[in-house]
C-alpha cells in the first residue's frame, strides 16, 4: 500500500491578501439573460460592499446613457469598496469613465485592449507596435483623471508570452498599478496559467509596482481551478462574478474561489476581506433581480450543497457533521444543513427526524415505519414532514384533527389606496365553524394575518415560496412555508390552481402540524412538547 502524502506545504510563507474584484456588474451584466435596470445595479453594489468586496467594476460606461447613469447613482451611494469602469482604449470610453467615477472615495478606471494575434488581426486590425502604442496612450490618459488605473491584456492566454511582457512593461511605465491577465475564452488550464504568472512576474520590468490579476471565464469549466492556480503564481487580484454569471459560460465565481481559499487556508495561506455568511444572501439577491436560477448542485449557493438524502451519509452526519461537510452551511449564509428523507435514506435519519416532528418510537415501531417509509419513498421523490406524520400516525395526515379551510376572500388593489384585506372561515379542530378578517401588507400577509387570528397562532414564518407545478395558464401553484418553533423546523406546503388558496393551506397545514405536536396522545408515540410563538 502507498503510503499517505501527508499534509500538502503552503505555496507561501507570509500570510497574502488576495484583492476580490467583483465584476458581477459589468461582465456578469453584459451575459445574455443578465441585464439590470440601474436601480437593480445599485441595490446589487450596496450588497457587494456589505458582503466585503475590495473592487466593484460598476458598468461600461460609454456603452450607453443608462450604464453611465446605473453607475453614477453607484458613485453617489455606494462607499467601502473602490469602483471601477471599463473602457477600450479610446479617449471618448476613458473620458466617459472619468465623468462617470466623479466624485467616487476610491475611482478606478480600467482600460483593456486585445493582444492575441487572433484578435489582433482579426478584430483590430492592428499590428503588435500598433496594440502597444494604444495601449500606453490610454493607461497616460487615465493617469490624469485617477491614480488607480487597471491595464488588461484581453485575450492574454492567447497571446505570444514575450509580447505580454514587452506590453505589461509598457503600462507599468504608463502608470498602471495592476496589471490583469485575462483567459478571455476559458481555454487555459491550471499548471499553463500558473507558469504565465510566474513568467510574467519574472520577467515584466519594475514588476513588484504593480498588482498581477487572473480574471478566469469557464469555457471548459475551469474558471475556478485556473484562477486559483493563477494565486499560486504569484496572482493578487482575482476577478470574479456572483454565481459564476457572465460572458457565455461564466466568470469565475466568487462564492467558490473565497471558500477555495478559506477551506484550504493551510495551502494557500491567503485571505480576503469577503464576509462569507453574506454569500448566500448575496447569490440570491442576485438570482431574484436577474432571475436566473442557481443550479441546486451548485458548490457553496446552490440549494444541495449542504443537503443529504442518502442514508450513509445521513448517518454519518447525525455522528459527526466534518464526515460530508468541509465547511459549515452557517458559514455561507445557510441556516443548516438539510437532512431530505427519500428513496435513499435510512433509519438514522427517518428517527432523527421523527424526533424533531415530535414523536419517539421504539426499535420494533421505527423497523415498521421505514418499511412503510421505504415503500412510500418508491412512489415519491421527496418525503415530506406530513407524509412521515401520517405514516406514524398510521392514518392519512388530512383526516387527522386540525383546522380546516372552508373559505377565503382577499381583496387588493394595484395603486388605488387600497388595503389589502382577507376574510376566512375555519373549521376548528372541535367542529366549531370560525370567521375572521385581517388587512396586511400585501394580499398574503392580510391572509395569513386572517388565519392568524381565526387560530390564534402566530407563525414566524422563515420562508414563503410559491413555484407552478404543472405546465399551463391553469398551472397548479404550489405554496411552501417553514418555520422555526423552539430550534425545529416545521413545513407546510399546499396545491391549488389559485395561489391564495395554496397558500392558505399551505399556513394551515404547519399550524395543524404545530397543534398535533402539542396534542398528539396516541399510545405508541411519545409527543415532543412544542411551543406556538406567541
Ligand atoms: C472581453 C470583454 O468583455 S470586452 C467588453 C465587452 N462588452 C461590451 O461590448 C458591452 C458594451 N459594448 C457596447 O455597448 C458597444 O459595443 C460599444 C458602445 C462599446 C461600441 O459600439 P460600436 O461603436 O457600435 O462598435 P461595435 O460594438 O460594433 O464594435 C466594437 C468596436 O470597438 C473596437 N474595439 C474593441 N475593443 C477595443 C479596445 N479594447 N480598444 C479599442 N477599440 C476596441 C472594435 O475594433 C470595433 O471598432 P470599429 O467599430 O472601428 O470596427
Ligand atoms: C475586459 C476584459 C477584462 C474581459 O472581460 C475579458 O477579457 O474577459
Ligand atoms: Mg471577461
Amino acid at each position: 500500500m502507498n503510503e499517505s502524502p501527508g499534509p500538502v506545504a503552503s505555496i507561501s510563507d507570509a500570510p497574502q491578501h488576495v484583492t476580490i474584484f467583483d465584476t458581477s456588474l459589468r461582465d456578469g451584466e453584459q451575459s445574455p439573460g443578465c441585464s439590470m435596470s440601474a436601480s437593480q445595479k445599485l441595490r446589487f453594489a450596496h450588497a457587494l460592499s456589505e458582503l466585503g468586496v475590495d473592487v466593484i467594476e460598476a458598468g461600461f460606461p460609454s456603452s450607453s446613457e443608462a450604464d453611465l447613469e446605473g453607475v453614477r447613482a453607484i458613485v453617489r451611494e455606494v462607499r467601502g469598496s473602490s469602483l471601477a469602469t471599463l473602457a477600450r482604449c479610446h479617449p471618448g470610453d476613458i473620458e466617459a469613465c472619468a465623468r462617470a467615477l466623479e466624485g467616487a472615495a476610491k475611482p478606478r478606471i480600467h482600460v483593456f485592449i486585445s493582444t492575441s494575434p487572433l484578435h489582433r488581426q482579426h478584430k483590430l486590425n492592428l499590428d503588435r507596435q500598433q496594440v502597444l502604442e494604444r495601449a500606453v496612450a490610454a493607461v497616460e490618459q487615465a493617469r490624469r483623471y485617477v491614480d488607480d488605473v487597471e491595464f488588461s491584456c484581453e485575450d492574454a492566454l492567447r497571446t505570444e508570452p514575450e509580447y505580454l511582457v514587452e506590453i505589461c512593461s509598457a503600462a507599468i511605465a504608463a502608470g498602471a498599478r495592476t496589471l490583469n491577465i485575462p483567459d478571455t475564452v476559458g481555454y487555459t488550464t491550471p499548471s499553463e496559467i500558473r507558469s504565465l504568472f510566474e513568467y510574467l512576474r519574472s520577467n515584466v520590468r519594475d514588476a513588484d509596482k504593480a498588482v498581477f490579476s487572473a480574471h478566469c471565464h469557464n469555457d471548459l469549466g475551469l474558471a475556478v481551478a485556473n484562477s486559483l492556480a493563477a494565486i499560486e503564481g504569484g496572482a493578487r487580484q482575482v476577478e470574479c462574478t456572483i454565481n459564476g454569471i457572465g460572458e457565455r459560460a461564466g466568470n469565475c465565481a466568487l462564492e467558490e474561489l473565497v471558500m477555495a481559499l478559506r477551506v484550504r487556508n493551510a495551502y494557500y495561506n491567503a485571505s480576503t476581506r469577503i464576509d462569507t455568511r453574506r454569500l448566500v444572501p448575496t447569490s440570491r439577491l442576485l438570482s431574484r433581480i436577474t432571475g436566473m436560477v442557481v443550479q441546486r448542485n451548485k458548490a457553496v449557493v446552490g440549494q444541495n450543497a449542504f443537503a443529504h438524502e442518502s442514508g450513509i451519509h445521513q448517518h454519518g452526519m447525525l455522528k459527526h457533521r466534518g464526515t460530508y461537510e468541509i465547511m459549515a452551511p452557517e458559514d455561507v449564509g445557510w441556516a443548516q444543513s438539510q437532512m431530505v428523507m427519500g428513496r435513499h435514506s435510512g433509519r438514522a435519519a427517518l428517527n432523527d427526524r421523527l424526533q424533531a416532528l415530535g414523536f419517539s418510537v421504539d426499535e420494533a415501531r421505527l423497523n415498521s415505519v421505514f418499511a412503510a417509509f421505504k415503500t412510500l419513498a418508491e412512489k415519491k421523490r421527496e418525503v415530506f414532514d406530513a407524509d412521515l406524520e401520517a405514516l406514524v400516525l398510521g392514518a392519512d395526515a388530512k383526516a387527522a384533527r386540525g383546522y380546516r379551510l372552508v373559505r377565503a376572500h382577499v381583496s387588493t388593489g394595484v395603486a388605488d389606496g387600497s388595503l389589502p384585506t382577507a376574510s376566512v372561515q375555519l373549521v376548528d379542530p372541535d367542529g366549531a365553524t370560525i370567521s375572521e378578517a385581517a388587512v396586511g401588507d400585501g394580499p398574503v400577509h392580510a391572509l395569513f394575518a386572517a388565519l392568524a387570528r381565526a387560530t390564534g397562532l402566530r407563525l414566524a414564518i422563515d420562508s414563503y415560496n410559491v413555484s407552478s407545478v404543472t405546465t399551463g395558464d391553469d398551472a397548479q401553484g404550489q405554496a411552501s412555508l417553514t418555520a422555526r418553533v423552539d430550534g425545529v423546523e416545521l413545513t407546510g406546503s399546499g396545491t391549488s390552481t389559485d395561489i391564495i388558496e395554496a397558500s392558505a393551506l399551505a399556513w394551515l397545514e404547519l399550524a395543524n402540524r404545530l397543534v398535533r405536536t402539542q396534542r398528539q396522545t396516541e399510545p405508541a408515540t411519545q409527543p415532543r412538547k412544542v411551543a406556538a410563538t406567541a
